[in-house]
């Protein structure tokens, strides 16, 4: 059952200890119990990782592209290898279903490291003409060491997601996972060694928010890529804007499904679900407003409370279980708080309600009004408010009538109308007749509070590149005196 790493932090190619650090306690949350513990990084482990980080880097950055590819492309293969140790891990950190950590974590990490080493050898320049023979030529240079700092909800997604694009480019990358989370990136760690990646390329230290926050403002730190809740984004980004450093914000939301009377509806059920209860609905994008069309509503609810028959709780190693606990204990009294609160305000419980251990069963509220608490905060738990709408004006209009951005979806027969409503929803994915998906080819992020720059794609290459411009003269030089 102990799951105890050989240190707390992999700094400079190998584990690295220093118990003088904050102690932090890892459970599991399938049982409560103690699994490990880990200590926060005290100064001298930060210098430690960043002066490696430093150096590994100029070292990193003389490669090929082609090179530096391989390297991720073999990291990608050892994941792959030792899926099923990983997923075991991921289920340890964070209590989500082995069913789901199978296919989820280690494979979409795979998936972010397969896909930048091989776009690694292709971050390249442009050539621009000019008049009279001069002209440009532009190269995408690395920005150097980045921090990442990372969520509890998917430790080994978030760990590569930052690493792969940073690192094709020719970063470093030292990385602070959730003080709720701390087992997974140090198996990365280990293996981009494997890999063959330069001691100090990718490192990873422990720590609260404090750890977090010397890295954002550390003048060493050249990028930060923080992913978390809004409240700790102002704060990053608010710290780096200070010493002028890159960011990349991956935060919170509060998104909306909407849902026409003319849906498949299997489809919109089954993505209502997905959007909700999928990681026991601590998912960034998650649907929590579904926006239900009145003349669908009945039949809606109807199916939604059928299919939740399906859910299958307990031991989140029993790979019969679907559905997990909360992360902890305090984000299951969070979450109880907001079905203390749905209620409180008028909303009628549907569905579920019911807390054992750290396990909040898959909630609906219905007859939710975009002014309750239930409807306007992010959660991160297993509650879903279903409002009625009637016009495609009115649902637009409240459905983005929220400060957060991430995502959004629609599901309706009428594709014309999914493509005009995609358009028009305030989010920076949306998804027509589905929910969730997001392959490492797409760009991944959100507009408003809900984040700056994006993951994932050819898009994050521009967020780990800075341009250079170089003009080259033909002639000679026309200078007034
Ligand atoms: N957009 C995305 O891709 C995405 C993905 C996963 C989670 N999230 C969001 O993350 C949140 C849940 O995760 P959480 O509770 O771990 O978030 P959080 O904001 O509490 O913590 C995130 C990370 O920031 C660190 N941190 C805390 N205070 C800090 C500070 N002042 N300076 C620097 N770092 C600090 C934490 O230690 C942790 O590592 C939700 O809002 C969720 O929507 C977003
Ligand atoms: C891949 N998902 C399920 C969209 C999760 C992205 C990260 C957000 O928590």
């Amino acid at each position: 059952m102990m799951q105890q790493p050989i240190a707390s932090h992999f700094v400079d190619g190998a584990y690295l200890e220093d118990t003088s650090g904050t102690k932090i306690d890892v459970i599991y949350p399938g049982t409560g119990a103690k699994i490990a513990t880990v200590y926060s990084a005290t100064p001298a482990v930060i210098d430690a990782a960043l002066n490696s980080a430093a150096r590994a880097q100029k070292t990193w950055a003389a490669l090929s592209g082609t090179q530096r590819g391989q390297v991720l492309l073999r990291a990608a293969e050892l994941i792959r290898a030792d899926n099923y140790a990983l997923s075991v891990l991921e289920t340890y950190d964070t209590g989500k279903p082995l069913q789901e950590t199978l296919v989820a974590d280690a494979t979409s990490g795979a998936e972010a490291l397969a896909y930048f080493g091989g776009l690694a050898a292709s971050i390249t320049g442009e050539y621009i003409p000019l008049a009279d023979g001069d002209f440009v030529y532009t190269s995408r240079e690395p920005i150097g060491v980045c921090a990442g700092i990372g969520a509890w909800n998917y430790p080994t997604q978030i760990a590569c997601w930052k690493a792969a694009p940073a690192l094709a480019c020719g970063n470093a990358l030292v990385f602070k996972p959730s003080e709720m989370t701390p087992l997974c990136a140090l198996k990365i760690a280990e293996i981009m060694m494997e890999a063959g990646a330069p001691a100090g390329l990718f490192n990873v230290i422990q720590g609260l928010g404090d750890v977090g926050a010397t890295l954002a403002s550390d003048s060493r730190v050249d990028k930060v890529s923080l992913t978390g809740s809004v409240p700790t984004g102002r704060k990053v980004y608010s710290s780096a804007a200070a010493h002028m450093k890159h960011v990349t914000m991956e935060l919170g939301g509060k998104s909306p499904i909407l849902i026409f009377d003319d849906a498949d509806i299997e489809a919109a059920v089954g993505g209502a679900i997905l959007g909700n209860f999928y990681s026991s609905g601590q998912v960034c994008s998650n649907g929590t407003r579904v926006f239900v069309q009145k003349g669908i509503k009945d039949a809606f609810l109807a199916r939604l409370k059928e299919r939740l028959k399906g859910v299958v709780m307990g031991d989140p190693l029993d790979e019969a279980v679907n559905f997990g606990p909360m992360v902890s204990e305090r984000q299951a009294e969070i979450v109880e708080g907001y079905i203390a609160r749905g209620m409180a305000g008028g909303a009628t419980l549907f569905a579920g309600g019911s807390r054992n251990g750290f396990t909040i069963a898959p909630t609906v509220f219905t007859d939710v009004t975009d002014d309750m608490v239930i409807a306007k905060e992010e959660i991160f738990g297993p509650v879903m408010a279903v409002l009625d709408f009637e016009t495609e004006e009115e649902g637009l209009r409240r459905a983005n009538a929220t400060e957060f951005g991430l995502s959004a979806a629609v599901f309706t027969r009428d594709l014309a109308r999914g493509h005009r409503v995609a358009a028009a929803l305030e989010a920076g994915t949306c998804w027509i007749n589905t929910y969730n998906l997001a392959p490492v080819e797409a760009p991944f992020g959100g507009v408003k509070a809900s984040g700056v720059g994006r993951e994932n794609s050819k898009e994050a290459i521009h967020h780990y590149t800075q341009v250079k411009s170089v003009y080259v003269a033909a002639g000679g030089v026309d200078a007034p005196y």
